[in-house]
């Protein structure tokens, strides 16, 4: 039997052979989840023009520079700048225009003094206001223009996952449009005779189909849109009139009958267009990849419910974020101390389900998710795990302690 490869070799060669997908311009409404293709240039400056930190007085900073509880400086409030207004009234010595948070800053003030250090609050101070404390310094409490970006800097670098904090720096810019990566069109097609869609009563023999579920729901939070999703039986005709009726999807996603049993569709079918390889790695060992003539992606993951997830992540989650041309999307590494012992296999690298106990936010720890094992059959407590503990090949037990590589997916 030939020999395994490592997750790296299986990965370089899945990413060899993804392209580029085309991109598209979408409304910022529309953004949220999106890879970026090209920069967010800032449409205006921000914040967009000088204004009030603070609800008070927009003043001339001389006027008040020495005011005091013992020496209060009074001044004749001769306008009113409520949020949105565009007026710029002008202000003489001694003059001073009530102002909210967000107005514009008279052009002819330079400083704000808060209503908490005049005598008196807002509503009775449109006559005039009486200052007791002098501001720090000329300028206090004016939000600069252009302070946090000026109109054409960069505000979102291309290869940007489009976040709710990205999409609102993005509008905050005055950009209405963004320029993303098509968002890849992914099939899910679940493999084995054996299989229902869930809810449906079990006969002897019958699972339900959860890695359809798994896997679009892995594939969409991706940023893929799943085209179909669905299980077809062992029968070579069902795989290939499945084939016939997609149309346009940039990657398939199937999972069991990859491995050495004597009903493997994926494998028997798709012989010429994917390789089947054994991989060091427990769960995940048999992986098929491949391309269809058209460039379509095929994978071939293992049936295995836990098998399906970690391959998903290990390589289908890559290769999608690949295609969108996202940057620095990998997921999160962390370091714990092992909670538990458990063992792992020989000469393969352990991806096991693991939970995080955060009750002492200065020391997390880590243990298997599922207790009394880590077989990739274990489909009820993937529920339990928020990460996979990563264990090199070369260790055969994890102590108490011993300090894990886990990565986050949750
Ligand atoms: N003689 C050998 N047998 C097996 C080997 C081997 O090297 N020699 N490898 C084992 C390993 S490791 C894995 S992983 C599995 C992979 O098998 P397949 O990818 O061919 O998957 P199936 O045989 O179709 O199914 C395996 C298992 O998973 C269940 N399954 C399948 N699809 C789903 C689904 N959509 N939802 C939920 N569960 C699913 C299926 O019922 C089986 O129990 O092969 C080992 N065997
Ligand atoms: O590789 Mo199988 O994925 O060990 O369960």
């Amino acid at each position: 039997m030939s020999a395994m490869r490592s997750v790296e070799e299986q990965l370089a060669e899945v990413l060899a052979a993804v392209a580029p997908l085309p991109a598209e311009t979408v409304a910022i409404a529309e953004a949220h989840g999106r890879v970026l293709h090209a920069p967010v240039l800032a449409a205006n400056d921000i914040p967009a023009f000088d204004n009030s930190a603070m609800d008070g007085f927009a003043v001339r900073f001389a006027d008040v520079a020495t005011a005091s509880q013992d020496a209060p400086v009074t001044l004749a409030v001769v306008a009113d700048l409520p949020a949105g207004s565009p007026d710029d009234p002008r202000l003489a010595a001694g003059q001073a225009a009530r102002i909210m948070t967000g107005s514009a800053v008279p052009a002819d003030a330079d400083a704000i003094v808060p209503f908490e250090d005049t005598v008196g609050g807002l509503a009775d101070s449109l006559g005039t206001t009486t200052v007791v404390a002098a501001p720090a310094a000329a300028g206090v409490f004016v939000r600069r223009g252009g302070q946090d970006a000026r109109r054409g800097d960069e505000v979102l670098a291309a290869g940007t996952w489009m976040g709710p904090l990205q999409c609102s720096a993005a509008a905050a810019s005055g950009v209405d449009v963004v320029v993303v990566s098509r968002a890849p069109r992914v099939a899910i097609v679940s493999t084995g005779s054996e299989l229902v869609e869930p809810g449906t009563p079990l006969r002897r023999g019958q699972i339900p189909d959860s890695n359809g579920i798994l896997l679009a729901a892995l594939a969409t939070d991706a940023g893929a849109i799943v085209v179909h999703r669905g299980s077809i039986d062992d029968e070579g005709s069902s795989l290939h009139a499945l084939l016939a009726d997609l149309e346009s999807v940039d990657a398939i996603v199937f999972s069991g009958g990859v491995s050495a049993g004597a009903y493997e569709v994926v494998r028997t079918e798709l012989a010429a267009a994917m390789a089947f390889v054994r991989v060091a790695m427990q769960p995940g060992k048999p992986q098929g990849f491949g391309r269809l003539p058209d460039g379509t992606l095929l994978f071939g993951l293992p049936g295995n419910p836990v098998s399906s997830a970690v391959s998903f992540e290990t390589f289908v989650r890559p290769a999608l974020l690949a295609m969108q041309g996202r940057v620095g999307g990998e997921r999160a590494r962390i370091v714990l101390p092992a909670s538990a012992a458990w063992r792992t296999p020989p000469g393969r690298r352990q991806y096991l389900p693991a939970a995080i106990d955060r009750s002492d936010p200065a020391r997390w720890t880590v243990a298997p998710a599922t207790a009394g094992g880590s077989g990739s059959h274990m489909a009820g407590g993937l529920g339990r795990a928020e990460a996979y503990a990563i264990v090199p090949a070369d260790v055969e037990a994890v102590a108490v302690g011993d300090l894990v590589d886990v990565m986050l997916v949750a």
